[in-house]
């Protein structure tokens, strides 16, 4: 890294004072030769280094994601670790910086490595099958393929079971409002979103469509959304605002319902069977309408629902918000934790709808060799034995093409040139 002047080749002005650095190739980003400027920022300073450096007629402008697209191609970076690097530019919340940082570190890569050269070795035993010929092969050799397209199988089923996992980091938990009509639900949202997001109206049935709202609550990403109060209706739109608000209950991943505290006796059949049913955390609103305490109405609550989380409050007077606020973002993340964990304790993956439909097929081709009773090299004549193989090549395939690396056969190649088959 040198210190030094900007200096504009022609005309010789000094443009800025910063410094240059000279990253050698292959080390580089990009794997090439690399200098960077690192001048001080404003527009003109930026400008005249820009077209300083435009009378090298050797230089130009990178296009949009240039530097990553060389990168990728001299093979410093797979597009997993491109994808993480886009992922952690555009990252709004510290848990969706984390597992962007471990997919630019190369985890995925890895792991994705791993599956494809487990495949592509039970492909190589399929092979030697077919190009050496049943005889002169160990007798185990489909049995040592099917183990490896099983183990492949498997980790392919975790790696898809890692999808929902990743959705929440990539775009949050889901929290749904609910509860009977007037009971302050939009006027939770718009509290939780500090805007005005949704209608509010003192006229019960104001909420018709569900609405959305992805907010930061206590850094984590949280789709919220507000749904049509609860109630038998014989009014068809609002008849369809309640489907659609309990299809949006179902999948939530925390349910809160709101309730007026004046009105504690009065739900719906329909509002009372899915509080039963979704075991909603319970928020007590307009407490400011009855001269109770917080306390009190807990009790009260506490008598109608049994319910796991409850609070009192009033959203248009503030009591009780700021303990609501606050015991909701633990359950938040207590919900977050237990969600990525799913009984387990390494960090998530971020696996994405791309390479979620990669995993699906290869899935498909895993099944399709895997159901090729080629139990013992008896059952399978040699045409099923190139189909198998056919399978576990698309297979590799699917796998490669999320990395990237779709060159089967020259990997295939080496390792065949390995295996060792007695002659
Ligand atoms: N007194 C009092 N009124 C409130 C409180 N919170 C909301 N309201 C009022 O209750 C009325 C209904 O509020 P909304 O937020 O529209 O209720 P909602 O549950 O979304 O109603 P629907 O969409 O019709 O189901 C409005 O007039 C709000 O101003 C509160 O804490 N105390
Ligand atoms: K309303
Ligand atoms: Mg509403």
């Amino acid at each position: 890294m040198y210190r030094c002047e900007v200096i504009h080749p022609q005309s010789k002005e000094v443009l800025d004072s910063g410094l240059a650095v000279y990253f050698k190739g292959p080390k580089s980003f990009t794997g090439e030769d690399i200098v960077e400027f690192h001048v001080h920022s404003g527009r003109a300073i930026l400008n005249s280094v820009l077209s300083a450096l435009s009378t090298f007629p050797s230089l130009r402008l990178a296009e949009p994601g240039e530097f990553t697209r060389r990168a990728f191609e001299s093979g410093r970076l797979d597009l997993t670790e491109v994808e993480g690097l886009h992922d952690l530019i555009n990252a709004d919340t510290s848990s969706q910086r984390q597992a962007a940082l471990q997919a630019v570190g190369g985890v995925l890569r890895q792991r994705f490595e791993s599956l494809r050269g487990t495949i592509l070795r039970a492909l190589s035993f399929v092979e030697a099958v077919i190009d050496f010929g049943e005889e002169e092969v160990e007798d185990d050799v489909f049995q040592e393929a099917r183990v490896l397209a099983r183990k492949a199988h498997t980790e392919v089923q975790s790696l898809l079971a890692d999808y929902r996992r990743s959705e929440i980091v990539r775009s949050g938990l889901r929290l749904a409002i609910f509860g009977p009509p007037n009971a302050g639900k939009s006027t939770l949202l718009n509290f939780l979103a500090k805007r005005e997001a949704a209608i509010v109206t003192n006229i019960p049935g104001t909420t018709r469509d569900v609405l959305e709202v992805t907010l930061d609550l206590g850094g984590l990403p949280v789709i919220v959304s507000d749904t049509a109060g609860i109630r038998s209706t014989e009014d068809i739109v609002e008849k369809i605002g309640i489907e659609r608000a309990i299809e949006a209950i179902d999948k939530a991943d925390v349910k809160l319902c709101v309730l007026d505290v004046a009105e504690l006796d009065k739900a719906s059949a329909e509002l009372n069977s899915m509080i039963r049913r979704v075991k909603p955390f319970l928020l007590i609103n307009k407490l400011d309408s009855r001269p109770l305490t917080p306390s009190q109405a807990l009790a009260l609550a506490k008598e109608q629902h049994n319910a796991e989380g409850v609070w009192a409050a009033s959203l248009q007077s503030g009591v009780g918000v700021d303990a609501f606020m606050a015991e909701l973002g633990a359950k938040l993340h207590d919900t977050y934790a237990a969600q990525l964990e799913h009984g387990r304790t390494d960090t998530p993956l971020v696996i994405n709808a791309r390479h979620r439909e990669h995993l699906q097929g290869a899935l498909q081709f895993l099944d399709a060799f895997l159901g090729q009773g080629l139990e013992g090299e008896q059952n399978g004549s040699s045409d099923d034995i190139v189909f198998a193989a056919e399978e576990l090549r698309y297979a590799a395939q699917a796998i490669g093409a999320i990395t990237g690396r779709i060159d089967v056969e020259d990997i295939l190649d080496t390792i065949f040139r390995e295996f060792c088959i007695g002659k």
